[in-house]
């Protein structure tokens, strides 16, 4: 069997044609979506991102801007900087981009974000409504991995799924996502005793860990549907996933390339929760 490749950037533009249509409609009620970024320091990667993120809102017309601050800022000014966002009635969402410098509290800084305006979907309310239910906003990576899986109808109620990975931005949320499906769910993690033990058993695995070739095909079982969030480098420079795309190619069912798989995801997502928080405060 040869694993079909789920393409993420066709399923996020067809997300986007549809996000963009609803712009449209805020537009003519005389509201413009508003997307704040922030930036501290100058970490290469986080610009890259940044870009990436700026360049996709201005395509769908959705109004952002980006607020770069120096790395040797205090967490204050940080603070005062978000508070003055949360207040700005032309800005429905928020992102702080992460990771912080050492010196900052990442879980201050998060907390201090209007839950309304929470668009990562990081702050504990939105963490804790995800567990529980009510309005929030799911983190943007396994939001999108979920759409994902429902544009290419995988069946997810009653599987098996196994999350690498529990970090609060990517596999916490994902596994309760899962659940919400009715999917059976594993988390494994770096102290989880024989991980191919575990994985082999999934029905769809997804792998949020950030090492290069972590899961092989000696990892899953025939037909599982297989997940990269990985962004990392090879020697080369090369963008890479933690899956050995090319190994569980012959194995797996599905399976997602790194890049444009759940990286494109994650910012349709980011944008159409944004587009949400615009569409809620209208109606509020
Ligand atoms: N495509 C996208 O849109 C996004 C991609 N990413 C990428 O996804 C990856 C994961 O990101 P993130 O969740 O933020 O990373 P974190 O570093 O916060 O979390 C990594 C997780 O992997 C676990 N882990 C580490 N080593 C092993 C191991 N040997 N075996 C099993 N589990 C292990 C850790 O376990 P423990 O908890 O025990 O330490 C931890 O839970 C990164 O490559 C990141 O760049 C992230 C966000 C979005
Ligand atoms: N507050 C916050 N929110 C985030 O959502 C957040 C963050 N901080 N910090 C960093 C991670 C990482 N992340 C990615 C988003 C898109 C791609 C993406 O679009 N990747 C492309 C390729 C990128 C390239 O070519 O370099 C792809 O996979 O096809 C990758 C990674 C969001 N994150």
């Amino acid at each position: 069997m040869i694993a079909a490749t789920i393409d993420g950037k066709k399923i996020s533009q067809d997300i986007r044609t549809k996000v963009e249509n609803r712009v449209v409609k805020m537009k003519n009620n005389g509201v413009i979506p508003g997307l704040a970024v922030v930036l501290v320091g100058d970490n290469q990667a986080s610009k890259t991102y940044v870009a990436m993120k700026q360049k996709a809102c201005e395509k769908m017309g959705i109004h952002s801007v980006l607020i770069e601050l120096p790395g040797d800022l205090t967490e204050q000014q940080l603070l005062d900087q978000v508070i003055e966002l949360n207040q700005d009635d032309a800005i429905h969402g928020i992102l702080v981009q992460l990771p912080l410098p050492n010196h900052i509290d990442e879980v201050n800084v998060i907390e201090s974000i209007d839950p309304k305006k929470d668009v990562d979907g990081f702050h504990p309310i939105n963490a804790g409504r995800l567990m529980t239910g009510g309005e929030a906003f799911f983190p943007c990576t396994p939001y999108g991995i979920i759409e994902m899986l429902k544009n290419q109808k995988i069946e997810l109620n009653g599987k098996h799924a196994v999350v690498v990975g529990r970090s609060n931005i990517v596999g916490k949320p994902m596994g309760q996502l899962l659940l919400k499906e009715n999917a059976t769910v594993t988390y494994c993690h770096s102290r989880t005793k024989d991980l191919a033990y575990h994985t082999k058993q999934a029905d769809v695995v997804i792998a949020a860990v950030g090492v290069r070739h972590m899961i092989t095909a000696d990892h899953i079982k025939k037909g599982a549907v297989v997940i990269d969030v990985g962004m990392n480098r090879d020697n080369d420079g090369k963008l890479c996933g933690d899956v050995d795309y090319e190994g569980c190619l012959s194995k797996a069912s599905a399976i997602t390339p790194v890049p444009g798989g759940v990286g494109p995801m994650t910012i349709t997502m980011l944008l159409a929760n944004t587009v949400e928080s615009a569409e809620r405060s209208f109606a509020r």
